[in-house]
């Protein structure tokens, strides 16, 4: 089916549109301009002092150190699996879900690359979707066990992330002869075209809401599937995009923590005491004990005004940073600016502790 056809203003348009109304009708997540201007300050100074650039993407160990069809299916079935890692035992690392792989203890995020890697190196083919795509719960809970059998906790949304492969590896094989570099080459360069056709073709990728009466778009995995591909190939070759400075942030969990850390998002004192008591009940309870209470009193359900205010004012107050960059003279779009911050929250998380992190379980993010 040819691509050209979606119609509609491109995805990455209708995201920062969603993030700017999101962010005028907000009662309880700010963007404060003189944070933004500080962090702007602060965020490009240290982006040049390192040299921060696409080619840090390759830098990380578990990714893909070759920018080849190899890597885009890795990258597809990794982003297409990346979302939730937060868990109830964050206080307790030695208790927190790891992978183990070369000796390092991976956490969060970093499971998830770990885990398909360690299941490469076995000879199981989780980038290949004939394969994912019939996958048992069994063999996927293989997949991402702990190798510390002290370690109970398993993966969080293990049965989601089944149905995701299983959606994923049927489209992929039904429309993409089950290669996610043909999706790459049909949309000719164009990030938003591939943004489209990934929310079009791809349920599990539709991050949409409704907000203030409207439907909201944040399209976050979508958007850091492309954005990963571009910097997997340093903008060239199968990762060369004309518009790749129209993909926004990418509204998760992490990076807001760390745009309150430098001042540039901020939330109201009942939104503050909220997270704060969330946190605090999860990690002293559990999550499943944490689940069973009232809103008021539990989890952040996914869709809440207040989670779709945190999201959108995040790619928000990005966009602000950014515009304040380019004024400044310097160029950086919002790939590197949101990919700069991901890193700093998690090489300082010191830092970090101080801002509490939203408890969603969600599939978006
Ligand atoms: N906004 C944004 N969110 C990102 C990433 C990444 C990984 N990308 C890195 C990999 C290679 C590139 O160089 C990037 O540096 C994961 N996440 C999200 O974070 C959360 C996990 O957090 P924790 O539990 O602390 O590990 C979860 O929602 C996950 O979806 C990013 O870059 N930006």
């Amino acid at each position: 089916m040819p691509v050209a056809h979606i119609s509609g203003s491109a995805a990455g348009e209708r995201v920062l549109e969603s993030a700017q109304y999101i962010s005028q009708h907000s009662k309880d997540v700010f963007v404060p301009e003189e944070g933004v201007r500080r962090a702007a300050q602060e965020i490009v100074e240290r982006m040049q002092s390192v040299g921060y650039s696409t080619a840090e993407w390759r830098k990380h160990t578990l990714n893909p150190s070759v920018a080849d069809s190899a890597a885009i299916e890795w990258i597809f079935v990794v982003d297409a699996l990346n979302f939730s890692f937060w868990t109830d035992k964050s206080g307790s690392p030695h208790k927190q879900y790891t992978v183990t792989l070369d000796g390092h203890a991976y956490r969060g995020y970093w499971t998830l690359c770990a885990a398909i890697n360690r299941a490469e190196r076995e000879g199981v083919p989780m980038t290949d979707p004939a394969f994912y795509s019939r996958m048992s719960l069994d063999d996927l809970a293989h997949v991402f066990r702990a190798d510390d059998p002290a370690i109970q906790e398993p993966i969080p949304l293990l049965a989601r992330r089944l149905q995701v492969l299983h959606e994923i590896g049927r489209v992929l094989q039904d429309k993409y002869s089950g290669r996610f570099a043909n999706a790459v080459e049909l949309c000719r360069g164009s990030a938003q075209r591939l943004v489209e056709l990934v929310v079009r073709d791809f349920p599990c990728f539709r991050d949409e809401h409704r907000y203030g009466g409207r439907a909201v778009q944040l399209y976050k995995r979508a958007q850091i599937l492309v954005a990963d591909i571009w910097a997997c190939f340093e903008g060239k070759a199968s990762g060369w995009f004309y518009d790749i400075d129209q993909i926004t942030m990418f509204a998760d969990y992490r990076v807001p923590q760390a745009l309150c850390h430098f001042g540039a998002l901020s939330y109201s004192p009942r939104l503050a005491d909220f997270l704060r008591r969330s946190e605090r009940a999860v990690a002293l309870h559990g999550e499943a004990a944490v689940a069973a209470c009232p809103p008021e009193a539990g989890l952040l359900p996914s869709g809440h005004e207040w989670e779709v205010e945190i999201r959108g004012n995040s790619i928000w107050a990005v966009e602000r940073i950014r515009q304040h960059i380019l004024a400044s003279g310097a160029h950086v779009n919002a790939i590197l600016i949101d990919f700069y911050l991901w890193d700093y929250a998690k090489e300082h998380p010191e830092s970090m502790r101080s801002v509490p992190i939203h408890l969603t379980r969600s599939i978006f993010y």
